[in-house]
């Protein structure tokens, strides 16, 4: 059964007999530009006109939010993020500052993620908080001033706050107490901001200075391709298939586009290390490469922050290559990768509920001797519903089990 987006079933395995790739591809729709840009249209007062605007979950998630938020009612509003962690962490704020507040939920580990940096601000402006099983329930006034917090632990919560305070009747700061990581998502969020009219001064550091008393306005914007799941492809392309990857920007404001300049330091003999810092969803797709780096070692370093994704994502790209056959060894903060000709493949591995978990299995997989079974492996709708077609549609073969 080929397994297309629209008639997924909840849940299912797939068994995936090893095969070359081969043909052209377009990655979906970028999330991350998405919800940017979903936020900033909804928050404006006049139509904006989005183009390209996908239907994976996450982004589902946000659309609905942003519906919940603009509907009006005396009652704190109901705002259900899925598994998404952007909806959930851009919304905060924005829901303080529109609706004095909202009662979050959240599906698998959403709600376990961290939270603290903001209920570490909350506690220190007189703002309610309160998590009981999966509803998060926020109260309060966001009033303009400084905001101190760490910018090492989610540059999500940075988001949050840069699209909230603009929104206040006075000036506001975000100042950082530690370097900022994940960089190129808060480039994306400058970006998007600025193209809805809102300023926001950076110095480029720890500092960022927000004047309040602005308008979101009106735009028409059409979303570029994914560099985070396209990623996958060019790793496809490392263990030697034959992609044309299509429709990406190579100007584009996405961090992620660092698969590019990080596939050619694969391709290079010795052993390489990889910060991955600033560009935490690359590690899946990289690790593939690296475990099919035939006799080279690769170090992925500065990646404590995979450990609170959907899932584990350190331990989960550990236990998942090494099932297939893989020499990899995990550390707290990075991973050390000694790559192979091959792998043995012959076995079954959980998708982790994790979507990239899922696709990294499905790319090891292409070089395997023997075929793999994936478990869960619709968890791909959460930033990439087409994907199993897409891989088919390039020659991949499976079968399917619900
Ligand atoms: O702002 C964004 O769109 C994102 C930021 C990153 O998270 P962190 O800043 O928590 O690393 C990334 O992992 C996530 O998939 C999307
Ligand atoms: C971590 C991710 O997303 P989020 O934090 O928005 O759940 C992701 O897409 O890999």
């Amino acid at each position: 059964m080929n397994v297309t987006a629209d008639m997924m079933p909840a849940h299912f395995d797939l068994t995936i007999t090893p095969a070359l790739l081969r043909g052209t591809v377009t990655p979906p729709p970028s999330k991350s530009q998405s919800h940017r840009v979903l936020i900033a249209a909804a928050l404006g007062t006049q139509v904006s006109r989005i183009g390209n605007l996908g239907h994976s979950e996450d982004i589902d998630a946000t659309r609905r939010c942003m519906a919940a938020l603009k509907t009006p009612g005396e009652e704190l509003p109901e705002l259900d993020c899925g598994e998404s962690g952007s909806t959930l962490r851009f919304l905060i704020p924005v829901a303080l500052a529109l609706r004095g507040g909202g009662r979050f939920t959240g599906r698998g580990r959403l709600m376990q993620r961290p939270q603290e940096p903001y209920f570490a601000l909350f506690r220190e402006k007189g703002i309610s908080y309160e998590q009981k099983d999966d509803v998060l329930t926020v109260a309060g006034t966001l009033t303009a001033g400084d905001y101190t917090l760490r910018g090492d632990v989610s540059s999500q919560f940075i988001t949050g706050l840069l699209y909230a305070l603009p929104l206040l009747n006075g000036d506001s700061r975000i100042l950082l107490t530690t370097d900022l990581e994940s960089r190129g998502y808060i480039d994306m969020t400058l970006d998007a901001l600025k193209q809805f009219g809102i300023q926001v001064e950076y110095d480029g550091d720890r500092t960022f200075r927000i004047p309040g008393k602005q308008h979101y306005q009106s735009r028409d914007i059409t979303i570029e391709a994914d560099w985070s799941n396209a990623a996958f492809w060019y790793a496809a392309v490392s263990l030697g298939c034959d992609l044309d990857i299509q429709g990406l920007n190579a100007y584009s404001a996405q961090g992620d586009m660092r698969i590019v300049p990080y596939f050619l330091k694969l391709q290079a003999k010795g052993r390489v290390e990889l910060d991955v810092s600033q560009c935490p969803d690359l590690v899946p797709p990289l690790a593939a490469m690296a475990a099919l780096r035939s006799g080279e070692t690769t170090a992925i370093v500065n990646a404590a922050r995979l450990r609170i994704k959907e899932s584990d994502r350190l331990a989960a790209v550990t236990e998942v290559l090494s099932a297939l056959g893989a020499q990899v060894e995990e550390f707290e903060d990075h991973l050390v990768i000694h790559g192979k000709e091959r792998l043995a493949g012959g076995v079954t591995v959980s998708g982790h509920n994790d979507h990239r978990i899922a696709m990294m299995a499905a790319i090891a997989a292409i070089r395997c001797d023997a075929a793999v079974t994936i478990t869960g492996a619709e968890c791909v709708k959460k930033s990439y519903p087409n994907f199993w077609e897409d891989y088919r549609s390039l020659g991949g073969n499976y079968t399917c089990d619900t």
